[in-house]
């Protein structure tokens, strides 16, 4: 007997197949009711004969991530009728069908943060079982049914693996693979382009590459010829992801998420993310934005509000200035007169990141059949739209700070210095809480003033050529996690009511801009912001 649509049989055991719910190259699922309990489940079929057998490593994997949030329960499973069978809780639309079914190709910020908020959190829970996806994508991450339908789950984990080896308890080691595992459009770069094998951190640069992509009009550069058709279509996409700039993929997003995917790169094979700052960046993203809570997936989208779109647009970030804008930009301030005060040192402009190193020898995507899901439809690409306002944002935002750090340099007295500090707080508030080079320029300026206005002290941002320098010479001094910043950022905004001189201000802002400088995550959180305020009001109080 047959399901009557296709030549599935009609019954698996105790299930009765009804509509297909999707199809992929491994096999169908099905709606299907289990005929003594009623309970209508997803069933996963997989004829033995298939040559990607991969319902018997789901079933390996199943167990392993059992009972975290966004993780569909298996019901039942085993071999029947010729068929690989999983049973599986029945859940609602893949991102995929709801991003294409507003037919705009290009997704709202909301559930994008949403998004970005529960998968991460369903990559910590995976990981924290020792299992890795490997196939992050937007097929497959979808919503629930009522009453879960603002819950995201993760499905399909035909390629998911241990990165704990069981036997001996230890992370699995680097090698260069001869066959790509995952997807086209998603799969990091290391693991894609590289040939290297996939870790935590792959699992995360998938998803930024997935939330890049949904936000963008026309989605990813490398998405939009459609998947590859032969080898040198292949070797062509590989090529552009690797060289492409998360500073030129990420043009017209909020700061968080260059950040975000430049974090997921500098994460070394072994290192476990800091899942929890991420979570925290992208919430706080929304609350700048003038959100409610992001966290759960509201579909349809609700109307972004109107003064939510443009703080959207002013929080997007400009595109790269040259070296030459910036140099202008530095001279025009040199020009104003700021109080006759002596002019901020200009920070050399950022060079471009270098090119990428030669590709590893190109490997058969044995699996990248996979890709089926990820091949959206080409979007004719458009510039995004916040682009030009952006830039004129982003410079007032640089000059604003730029100015207010060559007036604190010149600034005589504790009241001066509190206005300044007043006046740092409300331009970040309202131009973005990203601390921008600009921003430590301030800090440098406040600190040296407190400290004692005719000594150098060393700038408190490492920069770009210092960054490299360092890495060259000695290890790379250990990221400030999310915990420790908000503890030690509980200790400063406590301990500054009670600073006994500018000497004592001067080390809290020193500690406050070295840990800003040793977070990947620049935004002030709000305990940062209370900090500032703190500060401010001390200066109010205390006679240097
Ligand atoms: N639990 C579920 N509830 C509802 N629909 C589901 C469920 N699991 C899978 N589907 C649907 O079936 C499709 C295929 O499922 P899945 O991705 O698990 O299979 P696959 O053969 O591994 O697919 P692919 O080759 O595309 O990775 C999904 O895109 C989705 O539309």
């Amino acid at each position: 007997m047959t399901s009557g649509t296709s030549s599935f049989p009609r019954f698996i055991g105790n299930y009765e197949l009804g509509p297909r719910l999707g199809s992929g190259v491994s096999g169908s699922t099905f709606r299907a009711t289990h005929i003594h309990t009623g309970q209508v489940v997803a069933l996963k079929l997989q004829h033995l004969s298939l040559y990607y057998p991969t319902n018997s490593y789901e079933r390996a994997v199943y167990p392993l991530i059992q009972g975290g949030e966004g993780m569909p329960r298996l019901w039942a499973s085993g071999v029947l009728n010729g068929y690989d069978y999983l049973a599986i809780d029945l859940l609602g639309a893949s991102i995929d069908n709801m991003y294409r079914s507003m037919g705009k190709g290009v997704l709202d910020i909301r559930s994008a943060l949403s998004i970005a908020v529960q998968m991460i959190a369903r990559l910590e829970h995976m990981h924290s079982r020792g299992v890795l996806h490997r196939d992050i994508q937007l097929g497959n991450a979808v919503v629930g049914l009522a009453p879960n339908d603002k819950t995201l789950y993760v499905i399909d984990f035909g390629f998911s693996k241990k990165y704990i080896n069981p036997k001996t308890n230890k992370h699995i080691t680097s090698r260069t693979e001869s066959d790509f595992i995952g997807n086209y459009w998603f799969s990091s770069v290391n693991v894609h382009c590289r040939s290297k094998t996939c870790s935590r951190r792959d699992d995360l640069e998938a998803l930024a590459l997935m939330l890049i992509h949904l936000l963008t009009p026309g989605g990813l550069p490398w998405t939009r010829n459609g998947i590859p058709r032969d080898d040198e279509a292949h070797e062509r996409l590989k090529r552009e992801k690797r060289d492409t700039l998360p500073e030129d993929l990420c043009r017209g997003l909020p700061e968080t998420f260059q950040n975000f995917l430049h974090y997921c790169r500098g994460l070394k094979f072994t290192q476990q993310p800091d899942y929890q700052m991420w979570i925290e960046e992208f919430r706080e993203l929304g609350e700048e934005l003038g959100l409610e809570d992001v966290t759960p997936f509201l579909w349809p989208p609700p109307p972004l509000p109107a003064q939510s779109a443009e703080l959207y647009s002013k929080r997007a970030q400009a595109p790269r200035a040259s070296t030459s804008e910036i140099d202008n930009m530095l001279k025009d301030l040199a020009r104003l007169n700021l109080n006759g005060g002596p002019a901020a040192p200009a920070q050399p402009a950022q060079p471009a990141t270098p090119a990428q190193p030669a590709p590893a020898a190109p490997t058969r995507p044995v699996l990248a059949e996979k890709a089926n899901n990820a091949n959206i439809a080409p979007a004719a690409p458009t510039p995004a739209p916040a682009a030009l306002s952006v830039r004129s944002g982003r410079h007032t935002k640089a000059a604003r700070l730029l100015r207010l750090a060559q007036q604190t340099e010149a600034a005589v007295g504790n009241p001066q210095l509190a206005a300044l500090v007043h006046a740092f707080r409300e331009t970040l508030a309202s131009t973005g809480r990203t601390l921008t080079k600009e921003g430590f320029a301030f800090l440098d300026g406040l600190h040296k003033q407190l400290a004692d206005p005719d000594i150098f002290v060393f700038p408190l941002r490492t920069s770009q050529a210092q960054r490299q320098r360092l890495s060259r010479d000695q290890p790379r001094p250990r990221e400030v996690t999310a915990e420790e910043r908000r503890s030690r950022l509980c200790q400063l905004r406590t301990g500054v009511a009670h600073a006994q001189n500018n000497r004592a201000l001067a080390k809290m802002v020193s500690d406050f801009g070295r840990m800003m400088d040793q977070s990947t995550a620049k935004r002030l959180t709000k305990d940062g912001l209370a900090f500032l305020e703190g500060v401010e009001e001390r200066l109010r109080t205390l006679h240097a």
